[in-house]
């Protein structure tokens, strides 16, 4: 059993944000498409990572880590071969090569740990088998055979943006020209287009149509040497803590990056925090709080943190839009109600919002619920409170921020981890 207990504390200094987890995936991928060498640059050590990693060099690429860099040479089992791809906990490593395994024709049966055989899946393998992919079970594990056929491809947007992007990275390959169709309106938005980005600087034309893509075939993606951006969703939790109480810079964070969790600025300005950025750094200071009506559609990995940061605000905040964050690594209105109550605070959950009832935190124990981000929203919760705050799971921050409680005593975080 791992856990942290965490202090509070004013945080104070400056950080590197934390090479973005969604870029980072996309780079990996786009290299192991590629023809030659692609050098992938800073690489987090997380859990997520590793997944896709190394499910790329069973599919026949190789990669070779050196410090924080990685070098791909793309390649690929020849079609048929049987290959075990385990995506441990990650929905991304899974909804992205998924159609890429199919591309390449391969006999590939997909392992997941934790929550993920539960989350959602059905639309996309609905559309593969629709498109000549067998898939021997409904739920992981699962083995797929045949080869993915082009075509049209209608897929929901509220569901998950991730089975635009698995789609959207193996729909070049296919011998034929392919379209994809949104059912309804696009969720995440920011995340199909960081995976439009990444393809285009691959060298892979994708044209936007009314309501979706249309994708030529017989595509080669381009080797590259990229450099990954800093992480918003991540870099959220030093902003909001500074917030709630302290002075927090983190530098690294692209003002026009494509990721949607850019929004935690324009989010934390409206609560009233002291936020401003320059060209190198983004730098928050507490202010007190107000509440504030959120919408999560664009935006589902921010709201446990804004949740904390509400429960220091005067007022009611409505988190509203929210329905998908049930299907994420923990049931996260469930779990984020549940850790505001247990630090001593009030939340409401329904069906697809949240309403947090601000006032400040006690501290207390709490539930990690095997979710990075609700471990990271806890010990950003036991900052401001009154009392110590006892987090179990701490080691689910390996998913995404290995280093995260390092970087919080960097911040003059007191914390003492455990970590099983
Ligand atoms: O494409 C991505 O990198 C991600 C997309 C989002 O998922 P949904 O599109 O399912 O909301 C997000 O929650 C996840 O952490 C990363
Ligand atoms: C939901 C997340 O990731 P994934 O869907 O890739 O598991 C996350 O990082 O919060």
């Amino acid at each position: 059993m791992s856990r942290a207990v965490i202090r509070p504390a004013a945080l104070s200094g400056t950080l590197a944000a934390p090479p973005s987890k969604s870029a980072a995936h996309r780079a990996l991928i786009c290299a192991a498409l590629a023809d030659g060498k692609s050098r992938v640059y800073p690489l987090a050590g997380s859990a997520d990572m590793a997944a896709t990693a190394q499910c790329l060099c069973a599919m026949g690429a190789q990669i070779a880590r050196e410090g924080d860099a990685a070098f791909v040479e793309g390649d690929r089992c020849a079609a048929g071969s049987p290959v075990t791809l385990d995506c441990a906990e990650s929905g991304s490593t899974l909804r992205f090569l998924l159609p890429v395994a199919a591309a390449y024709g391969l006999r590939a049966t997909f392992v997941g740990h934790g929550r993920l055989p539960e989350r959602p899946l059905g639309a996309l393998a609905d559309q593969m088998k629709a498109h000549g992919v067998s898939f021997s079970a409904g739920a992981m594990p699962f083995t797929i055979g045949g080869r993915l056929s082009p075509g049209r491809y209608e897929l929901p947007g509220d569901v998950s943006s991730q089975f635009v992007t698995g789609l959207l990275f193996a729909l070049p390959l296919l011998d034929g020209e392919s379209e994809i169709v949104l059912t309804s309106p696009l969720q995440s938005v920011g995340y199909v287009e960081m995976t439009l980005r990444a393809l285009q600087e691959s060298g892979v034309a994708v044209t936007p149509t009314e309501n979706g893509w249309r994708v030529p075939g017989n595509q080669r993606f381009r080797a590259f040497d990229r450099t990954v951006e800093g992480d918003w969703s991540n870099a959220a939790f030093w902003l909001c803590a500074a917030a709630i109480g302290g002075t927090v810079r983190i530098t690294g964070l692209s003002n026009d990056s494509a990721q949607g969790d850019r929004a935690v600025y324009e989010i934390l300005e409206r609560f009233g925090a002291d936020i401003k950025r320059d060209a190198h750094a983004v730098c928050c200071e507490a202010a007190p709080l107000r509440a504030q009506r959120i919408d999560a559609g664009q935006i589902p990995d921010l709201v446990p943190v804004l949740a904390v940061t509400a429960a220091f605000a005067v007022g009611d905040t409505e988190i509203y839009n929210a329905a998908r964050l049930r299907i994420k690594e923990s049931d996260r209105l469930a779990s984020t109600a549940a850790l505001l109550r247990a630090l001593g605070g009030s939340a409401e959950e329904y069906p697809d919002r949240l309403v947090v009832h601000g006032g400040g935190l006690r501290g207390g124990d709490a539930q990690g619920a095997n979710d990075h981000r609700i471990v990271m929203a806890a010990a950003v919760a036991a900052l401001g409170c009154r009392e110590k705050v006892c987090v179990s799971d701490a080691h689910a921050v390996n998913k995404s921020y290995p280093n995260f409680f390092d970087d919080l005593k960097k911040l003059g975080g007191r914390c003492n981890v455990d970590m099983g």
